[in-house]
């Protein structure tokens, strides 16, 4: 079994507990009851600066415990202060140590786009992110099948959220453009060693059309791999550990933004 099916078997379990407890019409009703999604597009795509997106990420299966984070709210409005042009939430509980309580507290507290991260395998999942007033859906490529996949973008964008479809591979790069997706993101973190290879973006990218949003997932460890990825096309970057384990987390995001925002410092895009 691999990591990520030992993962989405959890995710599994602990769905079938909540869909127990809350059934689907009534997670529809509190999805009409929260403000519409807002756009992403445009926050993350901009010719001549490179957006963050950064993440609320207590523990990890690569590195286990990362950090205490006694306050989601206050590090994404951190977060938010320091320019992060979006805020990832991890909700899922038994690797990650996270919870939709994490994703209604930083939704509560930030203005900008927020990230439902999470192993999404069902529509019953598309309508909690919703319910919870997340914008944006993120969906592995590696753990849907294509049939699937392609119909829970569809719910993602039919609820005016935004699919950020995750992939690894070439293949799964065409498999997410198939699908329709809008914001690809190359997660350079492979999902079987849970090892980084900054590279990977850089290989993949090229295969990611202009019109469509490309993001850098993983591995930002500071200013000179958002140049790095920027150089090979990224137009927003996602950063996780570098900064919940950062003492100056608002700092670091604006050294980060400032980073993406000057093109003379990272060259022209290919
Ligand atoms: O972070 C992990 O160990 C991990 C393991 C298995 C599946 C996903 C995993 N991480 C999720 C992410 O994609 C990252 O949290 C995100 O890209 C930020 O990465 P980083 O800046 O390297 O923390």
């Amino acid at each position: 079994m691999t990591v990520l099916d030992d993962i989405v078997a959890g995710v599994r379990e602990d769905l079938a507990v909540r869909q127990a407890a809350t059934s689907l019409d009534e997670l529809k009703e509190r999805a009409a009851r929260v403000p519409g999604a807002l756009e992403v597009v445009s926050r993350l795509k901009a010719d001549d600066a490179v957006a963050v997106i950064a993440e609320v990420k207590r523990s990890s299966p690569s590195k286990g415990a990362l950090a205490a984070i006694s306050d989601p709210a206050e590090l994404a409005g951190e977060y938010e202060k320091g320019g992060a042009a979006a805020i990832s939430v991890l909700t899922e509980q038994r690797r990650f140590n996270g919870s939709l309580a994490d994703l209604d507290a930083v939704r509560a507290r930030v203005d900008v786009p927020v990230l439902r991260k999470d192993f999404v395998v069902t529509p019953y999942q598309v309508w909690e992110a919703r319910a919870h007033g997340a914008d944006i859906v993120l969906l592995i490529v590696a753990a849907l099948e294509q049939t699937v996949l392609t119909s829970l973008v569809e719910r993602v964008h039919s609820l005016g959220m935004t699919a950020l479809v995750e992939v690894h591979t070439i293949d799964e790069v065409s498999r997410a453009l198939d699908a329709g997706a809008r914001v690809v993101g190359v997660n350079s973190r492979d999902l079987k060693t849970l090892d980084v290879d900054r590279t990977t973006f850089a290989r993949l990218a090229p295969a990611i059309p202009d019109e469509v949003v490309r993001i850098a997932e993983s591995g930002v460890r500071g200013p000179h791999d958002v140049m790095d990825y920027a150089r090979s096309g990224a137009h927003a970057v996602l950063v996780g550990e570098a900064l919940v384990t950062d003492d100056a987390p608002r700092a670091s995001v604006a050294d980060l933004v400032a980073a993406g925002s000057h093109p003379s410092l990272w060259s022209v895009r290919p």
